[in-house]
């Protein structure tokens, strides 16, 4: 059986650091094309586990495969052919521009110091487009808004090339319409898609399935319409919440009650 490119499949996954267990045995699959959210309270691990699907961090038990193969027994390079990653709060304080930042993105499919094609250069020129980054391609990074930084680091990530595309707190700086744009974006995208969200309502309307964490561990995984019923939510946010159905879209939406 050949795997389509873009499948993900966490089986018993645990993350310790300095003796304290982060994540505790999870395991799920994703399927090319399928967005899922990882959702949960502050420190509930969400970061922790997307960082074992790029490989910065290694589970103390379980596998993490990307397209099949296990991330800890290939090499990063290969990791970055196949995932890329918006990190939330990257930092800075360098002297790079902002297509500088882009190009980075294409440093995975590249030997060292290999110069740019005019493949690259399309590919690069086409991300800053997608973004609405062409008059700041010059500009320096550091002098960048966060959202527009935030813009900046999902062109590189496109650049890339991903089959698999993780997102930790993708809207963290964006205003509302660009929350919005930008979620809609990486959907079209038809790539797969892990996303740490916080705004309960996004993940409503945007992702397949929903996989919701407390204190490490997973507390369900389904559809936004199984997951986030009022009584889990207030379990594990500890927030009353109305549970009701969009009118315009028909997903499930939340209000604190
Ligand atoms: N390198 C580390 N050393 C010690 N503790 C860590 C380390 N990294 C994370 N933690 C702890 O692990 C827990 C989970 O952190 P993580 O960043 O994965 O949570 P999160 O769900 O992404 O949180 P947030 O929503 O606040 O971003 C937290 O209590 C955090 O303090």
């Amino acid at each position: 059986m050949t795997l389509q490119p873009g499948t993900l499949s966490l089986s018993d996954v645990s993350v310790e650091i300095a003796g304290k267990r982060l994540v505790e045995a999870i395991s799920f699959d994703v399927a090319p094309g399928e967005m899922v959210g990882l959702l949960g309270p502050n420190g509930s691990g969400k970061s922790t586990l997307l960082r074992t699907i790029y490989k910065v961090v290694k589970p103390v038990t379980g596998t993490v495969l990307v397209n099949g193969q296990d991330v800890q027994r290939r090499s990063s390079a290969w990791v970055a052919q196949n995932v890329a990653a918006v990190l939330q709060d990257m930092p800075a304080d360098f002297p790079l521009t902002v297509r500088d930042v882009v190009t980075m993105g294409r440093s995975a499919h590249k030997a060292v110091l290999e110069p740019d094609t005019a493949h690259d250069r399309d590919l690069i020129d086409a991300a800053l487009r997608l973004q609405g980054l062409e008059d700041l391609s010059s500009r320096s990074f550091r002098t960048l808004s966060g959202g527009e930084r935030q813009r900046a680091l999902l062109a590189r990530a496109l650049v890339q090339q991903p089959t698999i595309l993780v997102l930790d707190e993708p809207t963290n700086h964006l205003d509302i319409l660009f929350q919005l744009s930008l979620l809609e974006f990486v959907r079209e995208l038809g790539i797969t898609i892990v996303a740490a969200l916080h705004d309960l309502n996004l993940a409503a309307r945007f992702c397949d399935r929903i996989c919701l964490m407390d204190g490490g561990q997973m507390a369900a995984l389904g559809t936004p319409e199984d997951v986030l019923t009022s009584e889990r939510v207030e379990a594990v946010y500890g927030v009353k919440m109305l549970v009701e159905r969009h009118p315009g879209t028909g997903n499930v939406f939340l209000l604190p009650v």
